[in-house]
């Protein structure tokens, strides 16, 4: 297997993971982290430790981490971005004037901006000249930190314009434990990887409320449904919602009590506050901010998004848990699958039988 000399651009959860995954896999491994203790503590032989995002994890002992931004630029071959969305701009404008050509950048963040509405291969187009663009790789798929550092089997989706850099960000990320899988269809993987993450905050407020396997049940079926029409209405193609990046990752994260988004629902549904509960986390649950932003495009492009407005409501509006999804369960009576499109297959199933020459 080829060894390449790979930059972690994120100190976090993902990013300490990935770093872990990518020194197992035999790359030389650097990870940038902003804080000093932490970028030491890694580089002690005595301590190989992430206290600060990933407590009690003993990191490789070839992992090195540097507080300097450009000297990991300069170490890589394959760059890993794993910084939450908000901070993705702020982290490109620091490295764009330092990107070699030979250099591959792959995403791992999932979100959508609330001031522009862009996910995060929009923002890279954005800020990246357009002579890097083909160079820039996507990372989606359920995959908890947690799980990839501890090697268990995981699966994940590698999105990229160009075939070329696709297939070797695939080959290079693979092992027995990390199996990548790769298509075109970025828009499709970004929006999915985003999207769940408000999914994933309704279905812990399901349980927070002891709504019940039934519910958690019909809110990630209805939910995906409200994923695939905004999504395919936004440039994707249906079949990625049914994915890694789409279904597979609405499941881990919707029903695993690692979610760091699933968690921030369940205890809305318990009845703590916002505020209370962010102040309390160190991690990240994107799905906070992406709720407004999914709420907005949909509207934007009107298309009907009765569960991730309702996500909406209660995470930025304080609506009451309990009365809004009693909203929704009133809502009007409506069929499952829009009946035109239904009508529409039906006929042209009939019309194949009847031109059947026996
Ligand atoms: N943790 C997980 O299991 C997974 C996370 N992701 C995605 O990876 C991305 C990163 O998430 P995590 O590593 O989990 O983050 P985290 O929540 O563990 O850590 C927060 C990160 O944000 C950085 N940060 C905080 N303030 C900052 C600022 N002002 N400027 C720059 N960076 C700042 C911190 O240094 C740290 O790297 C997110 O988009 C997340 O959705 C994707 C797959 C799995
Ligand atoms: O995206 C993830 C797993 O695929 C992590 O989800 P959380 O951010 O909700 O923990």
């Amino acid at each position: 297997m080829e060894r390449v000399r790979v930059g972690t651009i994120g100190g976090g959860a993902f990013g300490t993971s990935l770093c872990v995954h990518c020194s197992r896999a035999g790359h030389e491994t650097l990870i940038y982290t902003r804080d000093e203790g932490v970028t030491a503590d890694i580089n002690n032989p005595q301590v190989k430790e992430n206290k600060v995002y990933f407590k009690g994890f003993r990191l490789p002992g070839s992992l090195r981490a540097s507080t300097n931004l450009l000297d990991v630029v300069a170490h890589a071959d394959l760059l890993l971005l794993c910084v939450p969305t908000p901070y993705v701009a702020a982290t490109l404008e620091k490295i764009r004037d330092h990107l070699q050509p030979h250099q591959v950048l792959v995403s791992c963040s999932k979100g959508i901006l609330n001031e522009t509405l862009e996910t995060v291969d929009k923002i890279l187009e954005r800020v990246l000249p357009v002579s890097l663009h083909r160079r820039i790789a996507f990372l989606s798929g359920p995959s908890f930190a947690a799980e990839v550092a501890r090697e268990k089997p995981t699966c994940v989706t590698i999105a990229a314009r160009d075939l070329a850099v696709c297939k070797r960000v695939q080959m290079l990320l693979s092992t027995g434990r990390f199996r990548c899988y790769r298509t075109a269809d970025v828009t499709g993987v970004e929006l999915a990887g985003a999207l769940k993450n408000v999914l994933a905050i309704g279905c812990g407020m399901v349980d927070g409320l002891d709504f019940g396997g039934n519910g958690r049940a019909a809110l990630i079926t209805r939910g995906h449904s409200e994923i695939v029409r905004l999504a395919v209405a936004l440039g994707a193609h249906p079949l990625t919602l049914s994915g890694l990046a789409g279904i597979g990752d609405i499941v881990l994260t919707c029903t695993g009590d690692l979610s760091r988004n699933r968690t921030v629902g369940l205890r809305l549904g318990k009845g703590e506050a916002l505020e209370d509960i962010i102040a309390s986390m160190k991690a990240v649950a994107e799905g906070v901010l992406t709720s407004r932003s999914a709420h907005l495009l949909a509207q934007k492009v009107k298309i009907s998004t009765p569960i991730i407005d309702a996500v909406y409501r209660i995470v930025h509006e304080r609506a009451d848990p309990l009365a809004t999804l009693d909203q929704l369960m009133s809502m009007d009576l409506m069929p499952e699958v829009d009946e035109a499109v239904l009508a529409a297959s039906t006929a042209t199933h009939l019309l194949t039988e009847s031109h059947d020459p026996a």
